[in-house]
């Protein structure tokens, strides 16, 4: 298989184009034991995932997403601007704004071009946020919202503002970011029963009302360094609890570095930031 690995902000995919190379799809039942072979970094190449491109019926291209641990999720925010700038990079788009099909939508891309007319920045209209519990999805009454909400796991009490990108986050706002100890409360939080389909976890340090700090355990993945999904989710966590200044553009520092989120006045949550090329290989199966 012919795979390029690329990254947003140091969160690593291996991409399989399904375009037009027909040795690049496997049986259904293969890609979660793919994306566990392939992300571990002693047996395989080291990554976040995997990304396939796919066609689509009701877009121009469909990217799917399965995590270290094999699970797929509905929507990576990253991996949304790997898929665009590969998409461009390779002439298979010949626009600069075309769509993409998720497991959670269609949303649509925007790539800003280098010098070399490769693709540099890429906007992504990453629609509206959901915000009710039952979209979530978590236990609780479905048509009320999480927002700092305490809730016990263990001995520790932590409050949550949930938000769901398409793939849930549940965000917690804290003095330091570098202090929490989120490799042990991450995991813990992440299977907790009160999320029926596991969620992903952020934190969250306000630094001005157009700036934070933000750490992630990924659902599946574990702590990987930037989530594009979960910045989004961030940014809106932090307005729902009245930190941020409302419709602007807000700097979320991740630990592979910054990207740009806004929640704009239609209700709609726009991301901009970089995609990167690793390497190109193929892969002995
Ligand atoms: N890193 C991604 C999110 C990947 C999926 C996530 N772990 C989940 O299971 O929901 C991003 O950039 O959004």
């Amino acid at each position: 298989m012919i795979f390029t690995k690329m990254h947003g902000l140091g969160n690593n995919y291996i991409i399989f184009n399904q375009l037009d190379d027909p040795d690049n799809v496997l049986e259904e039942r293969e890609y979660p034991a793919l994306s566990r072979k392939v992300s571990d970094v002693n047996f395989g190449i080291g990554s976040d995932g995997i990304i396939l491109i796919c066609a689509s019926q009701m877009a121009d291209f469909k990217m799917r997403i399965f995590n270290e641990d094999g699970s797929e999720a509905k929507n990576c925010g990253n991996g949304l601007r790997c898929v665009a700038k590969f998409v461009f990079d390779h002439m298979y788009a010949t626009k600069p704004r075309f769509t993409i099909e998720t497991l959670s939508g269609v949303v649509s891309v925007e790539v800003e071009l280098d010098k070399k007319q490769f693709v540099q920045y890429v906007n992504v209209d990453m629609g509206e946020p959901k915000l009710l519990k039952g979209m979530i999805p978590m236990e609780g009454d479905p048509f009320v919202a999480a927002i700092n909400e305490p809730h016990t796991f263990g001995e520790e009490e932590y409050f949550l503002t949930c938000v769901s990108m398409g793939n849930p986050h549940a965000i917690i706002f804290v003095d330091e970011v570098n202090a929490f100890p989120l490799e042990k409360v991450g995991p813990v939080i992440e299977h907790a029963s009160l999320f029926p389909e596991r969620v992903n976890v952020g934190i969250v340090q306000v630094k001005g009302r157009q700036e934070m700090d933000y750490r992630v355990w990924e659902r599946g993945s574990g702590i990987t360094m930037a989530c594009g999904t979960g910045a989004c989710a961030a940014v809106v966590a932090a307005t729902m609890n009245e930190f941020l200044d409302k419709h602007v553009p807000i700097t979320v520092h991740l630990p592979g570095g910054d990207l740009t989120v806004r929640w704009d006045q239609q209700g709609h949550v726009w991301k901009r930031g970089e995609a990167t090329y690793i390497c190109h290989g193929e892969l002995e199966l």
